[in-house]
């Protein structure tokens, strides 16, 4: 066997599993189709996934193709020029090599560029605390067209994020406008992930079981595959089909909530493999710090009580990012932490 740092370790129940998984797979929508059958796939994915994929989205191909370039030419760099871009206290956007889900090491390596330069964030999670803290972006030197393509792809993928919140709200029984409202002033971000070739793919993950926060997720993966996804009845993993030209979509915590749990953020993670490097793009579409996020009174009444108290976004958005998490060995914040008891 060969010996990995053990903080990549992940504990026996939450190591990749070897037996084979159910043939299951989450729904392919085409995004050209009319929007009412659009509605209806999309509602229906939401409730019994909380995952999906789309085709003919309108991001155009070459640009993603130009992402995949300029993310692999990054991660290629010498590692004392990537960490020119590292991400620290002063900068939480760039690049990083050490993060951890649930206090296990990830074995991979991000970039993450925010969509609005600069976006504001509470300082301190201490609800009373009305101080912010600025986020500002870095940009490597090369490859020479990272930041020009980083920027236009944000914009382009923000429209395929605003185009489906539309959906979502439409399926909802809601006016398509009525999510948008919560994103003037949005901190949502991008990511580059890389997965490096692991020699114990069986005892690590390329990220650990997790769930997004924000409202959802976008996501650009490449052929390699290894993202699998909790599947709502029974929480058995279900691996994702790498499509080609598609992009992955997840319901976050926030539309969870908004929805009064009708739909599902799923839990989800990646599995690494001994062989071929992965790299993925998540677009995190999150809402402004101001966002007070509760289930929308539309949807709730005396048969349907709001399961959720309000929370405010930017204290839980920054809650979850705090650094001290390993040391302390505690979980970070989870939307159930507002879950009304009855
Ligand atoms: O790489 C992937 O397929 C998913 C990554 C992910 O879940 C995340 O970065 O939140
Ligand atoms: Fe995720």
């Amino acid at each position: 066997m060969v010996e990995i740092d053990p903080s990549f370790i992940q504990e026996t129940e939450h190591r990749p599993s070897s037996k084979s998984p159910p043939q299951e797979q989450i729904p392919v929508i085409d995004l050209s189709s009319d929007t009412e059958s659009l509605v209806t796939q999309i509602g229906d994915a939401c409730e019994k996934w909380g995952f999906f994929q789309v085709v003919n989205h309108g991001v155009p191909l070459e640009l993603l193709d130009k992402m995949k370039r300029v993310g692999k030419q990054f991660f290629d760099l010498p590692m004392e020029e990537k960490k020119r871009v590292k991400r620290d206290e002063v900068y939480p956007m760039g690049y990083y090599d050490s993060e951890h889900t649930k206090n296990v090491r990830d074995w991979k390596e991000v970039f993450d560029f925010l969509v609005v330069d600069p976006s504001f964030v509470p300082a301190t999670e201490v609800p009373e605390d009305p101080e912010l803290r600025t986020l500002t972006n870095q940009w490597p030197q090369t490859p020479a067209d990272f930041r020009e393509v980083c920027e236009e792809y944000n914009r382009e993928v923000e429209k395929l994020a605003y185009k489906l919140l539309e959906f979502i709200s439409l399926s909802m029984g809601l006016p398509a406008e009525k999510l948008g409202t919560y994103f003037k002033d949005q901190i949502s971000f991008s990511r580059f992930n890389h997965y490096p070739p692991c020699p114990s793919p069986e005892l690590a993950l390329g990220v650990g079981r997790h769930k997004d926060g924000g409202a959802l997720t976008v996501l650009a993966q490449d052929d390699v595959g290894g993202l699998e996804i909790a599947r709502r009845d029974d929480g058995e993993w279900i691996p994702v089909r790498p499509v080609p030209d598609a992009f992955i979509i997840n319901i976050g915590n926030c539309m969870q909530v908004w929805s009064n749990d009708k739909y599902w953020s799923a839990e989800h993670r990646v599995v690494v493999n001994s062989k071929r490097e992965r790299f993925s793009i998540p677009f995190f579409f999150f809402p402004s710090h101001h966002a007070q996020i509760k289930p929308l009174e539309e949807l709730v009444n005396d048969e349907n009580p709001p399961k959720y108290k309000e929370f405010n976004w930017g204290k839980f958005f920054t809650s979850r990012n705090r650094s001290d998490f390993k040391k302390q060995e505690v979980e970070n914040v989870q939307i159930d932490h507002f879950k009304v008891s009855n």
